[in-house]
């Protein structure tokens, strides 16, 4: 596992993605990206929508899955995932609309949609790198507690931490969160070729040390990266908080030189 510690971790994330849809691009491949909503991932989204905007990528040839979306309210709804996704990203960039999925929480028949979620993911050859945040109880897409670390995209009943946590989108009211989501599994994460974790602040500090020292558990579902070959998590300082000196001070001086954004972004206009 690699960790990315920057508190410049937006600008970094989106730097990476790019550099792999520039090389996907450049040997005229597709390339298929998994994406969060969420606090966490906006930034990266503004960076990303900037790099478009100087002409440095294009996602023409870019294929998106979203992770999950609640069921039972309308896509329209200002706190869907949909309308998340299209204001804060798909609007600003040049994907096509063919392009985009995003699991449909009102669908007539929810286990078939998620079955054929996964075969659309399949036809496309799998993703190639799927970004995700994570939950202050370590839960990756919904995946909560307790999830099997093999699931697949099904129905999950959120949990009250979860509950609490995205209450704030509610009009800070617990009863307006939907209470069950359709979501990718954590096996159907751990399947994409690269993964990316993005972890940010002190509520989060737990589940990032969960997710590099603790052991892999259901319990911290962050703690499937574990048995990935590829994963990044990449953090801010304040989500440090829990980690041994030792283990932040090993990942910094390992990742020194991949550190500097000017570097990085001359590495990625040069593809
Ligand atoms: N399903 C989403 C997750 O994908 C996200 O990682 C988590 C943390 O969100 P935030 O980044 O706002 O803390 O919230 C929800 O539970």
């Amino acid at each position: 596992m690699r960790l990315i510690i920057s508190d410049r971790m937006s600008e970094w994330a989106a730097l990476y993605v790019a550099k792999k849809i520039k090389k996907a691009t450049k040997k005229e491949q597709k390339f298929v990206l998994g994406l969060p909503t969420g606090g966490t991932p906006l930034k990266m989204y503004e960076n990303l929508i900037k790099l478009y905007k100087e002409g440095l990528i294009s996602f023409k040839n870019v294929y998106t899955f979203n992770m999950d979306e609640y069921v039972g309210i309308p896509e329209e709804h200002p706190e869907s995932y949909h309308t998340f996704m299209y204001k804060n990203f798909f609007n600003h960039i040049d994907i096509p609309k063919e392009n985009i999925h995003i699991l449909n929480g009102n669908a007539p028949d929810l286990i078939k949609e998620c079955e054929e979620y996964e075969e659309k993911m399949k036809k496309l050859g799998g993703i190639d790198l799927f970004i995700g945040g994570v939950g202050s109880d370590g839960h990756i897409a919904f995946n909560e507690p307790g999830s099997s670390l093999s699931s697949r995209t099904r129905i999950k009943t959120l949990n009250k931490d979860t509950q609490i946590a995205n209450s704030r989108f509610f009009d800070n009211d617990i009863d307006k969160v939907p209470k069950t989501a359709l979501t990718v599994g954590v096996g159907t994460i751990l399947d994409s070729k690269e993964v990316l974790i993005l972890v940010s602040g002190y509520n989060k500090a737990l589940a990032l040390q969960q997710g590099v020292e603790g052991s892999v558990n259901h319990m911290w579902t962050i703690t499937a990266l574990q048995t990935h070959k590829t994963a990044i998590i990449v953090c801010d300082e304040d989500a440090t908080a829990e980690l041994k000196v030792k283990t932040v001070k090993y990942f910094k001086e390992l990742e020194e030189e991949n550190l500097d954004i000017e570097k990085f972004k001359s590495v990625v206009q040069n593809i």
